[in-house]
């Protein structure tokens, strides 16, 4: 018999919305073995664990809180290529044939996110279609270099530059003075979608237990990971915690920051109003280094984001500047009620590209994607499953990445990353 877990998530549309039923995640407890032990219930976790079990290994995943509660069940849910980087700072560290590589897998981990979609038939209102819209005339020209680069040297064309009339058919405001449209990206409801994986995973034979932190991982020829009410034993970790790990991993502190990002949702719209907004049903994100990005729920209601903060409080005003974005797009949404704010927490790497890794023999990571991880987290956990069977070489490629740590240690960290946000935000207005 399925038994609801409880979703102890904060409260959130997509918490009110959610269509997908695990079986019951009891607390670990006492001394268990698995061949692999999966930590963090996100996308990354939840396809690590699905893709091992259907290799054959055996599966403990141990979540903190339940299935979904961080990035992964509050995220925009928009699904796209490409990396939360410029691909010219992987080619710069890369070169251009690994540089290619990981664009490649950029794309087919869009396709992966919509084909798990369909062989589990996860009911999270796939739909496609995104606009990376232009807010100035630097981001025109920057937009077209894109489009005709990509062309050019990665053989990437599903983009067409929309302005006018054509993209005020997609969609509807005189804010963006043109905008590249690609099929290739979508959006998805990322709760229902982590749930749909998580849910494919114990059909698989994943054993999940939620409310389950991983207090220590004694490192070994097996690890052993323990949480205040058991432990697993397990040949290799997958470390899938990201933003919301803590020092758990004392290698992996001062490679990501955390940075808060936030949402709303507002009342149904009708018929009319969908058409005078986004009428073909595209996500949008706009140009901006500290962007805003929007897109439809599947019952008409606009999900918008933007805004960051850094010491995890909402910023003031929050809901106010939110309701003047949107009516400043749209004024035909003027006065149009927002149901639910939410945040959530976004794992930034100095470089914005994602952060692979092997710590010893048997500990894989995945984290970072600097908030462009709904697709690349799926890929990364089908990537650390193969690496962990021995087949690593596509791993590698993504791990070969050479990252820093955010300077100034633990109590500079912050500061310095709002200096840096704080110029890219001046930035932004020019
Ligand atoms: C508001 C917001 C909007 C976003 N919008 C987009 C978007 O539109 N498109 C896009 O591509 N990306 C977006 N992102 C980023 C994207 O959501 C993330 O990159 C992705 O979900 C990361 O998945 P994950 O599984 O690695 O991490 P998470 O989903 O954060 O999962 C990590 C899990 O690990 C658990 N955990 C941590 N430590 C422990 C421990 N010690 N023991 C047990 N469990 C632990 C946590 O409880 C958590 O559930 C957004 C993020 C936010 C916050």
């Amino acid at each position: 018999m399925a038994a609801a877990t409880t979703l102890d998530i904060p409260a959130s549309y997509y918490r009110d919305t959610v269509a997908v039923v695990l079986e019951a995640c009891p607390p670990l407890e006492g001394d268990q073995r698995a061949d692999v032990c999966v930590i963090g219930g996100g996308v990354t976790g939840c396809s690590a664990a699905l893709h091992l079990a259907e290799r054959g290994y055996s599966v403990h995943l141990l979540e903190a809180r339940e299935v979904g509660f961080g990035a992964s069940g509050r995220s925009g849910g928009q699904i796209l290529p490409g990396l939360g980087t410029d691909i010219a700072t992987v080619e710069h560290a890369l070169g251009r044939e690994r540089a290619r590589a990981i664009w490649d897998m950029s794309r087919e981990a869009v396709r992966l996110t919509a084909g798990l979609v369909e062989r589990h038939a996860i009911p999270c209102d796939l739909a496609w279609g995104f606009l990376h819209a232009a807010v100035k005339p630097r981001h025109v020209r920057e937009l077209q270099a894109f489009q005709e680069r990509m062309a050019r040297d990665y053989d990437y064309t599903d983009m067409a530059w929309l302005e006018g009339p054509a993209l005020r058919e997609r969609v509807v405001t005189d804010a963006y003075p043109g905008a590249l449209y690609e099929g290739e990206g979508g959006h998805l409801h990322p709760l229902n979608y982590t749930l749909g994986l998580a849910r494919a995973a114990q059909r698989a034979g994943v054993t999940i237990h939620e409310n389950s932190r991983v207090l220590s991982i004694q490192r070994g020829q097996k690890a052993k990971i323990e949480t205040d009410g058991g432990s697993v034993t397990a040949d290799f970790v997958v470390v899938a915690g990201n933003a919301y790990l803590g020092g758990l991993v004392p290698e992996l502190e001062g490679r990501m920051m955390r940075a808060a990002n936030y949402m709303v949702a507002t009342s149904p719209l009708s018929e009319a109003q969908v058409a005078s907004v986004l009428p073909r049903n595209d996500a949008l994100a706009d140009a901006n280094f500290v962007l805003d990005y929007y897109r439809l729920s599947a019952d008409r209601r606009l999900i918008y984001g933007g805004e960051v903060s850094y010491d995890g409080r909402e910023p003031r005003g929050l809901r106010q500047r939110m309701d003047t974005k949107i009516a400043r797009l749209f004024p035909v949404l003027e006065g149009v009620p927002i149901d639910y704010r939410w945040g959530g927490d976004v794992a930034i790497t100095l470089n914005r590209a994602p952060d692979f890794g092997r710590i010893g023999h048997n500990l894989y990571y995945a984290q970072g994607y600097s908030g462009h991880g709904m697709a690349l987290a799926g890929l990364a956990g089908q990537l650390m499953s193969d690496a962990i069977a021995d087949q690593s070489e596509r791993f590698d490629l993504f791990a070969a990445m050479p990252h820093r740590r955010f300077p100034g240690g633990n109590r500079l960290r912050t500061p310095l990353l709002v200096l840096a946000t704080t110029f890219y935000k001046l930035r932004d207005r020019l």
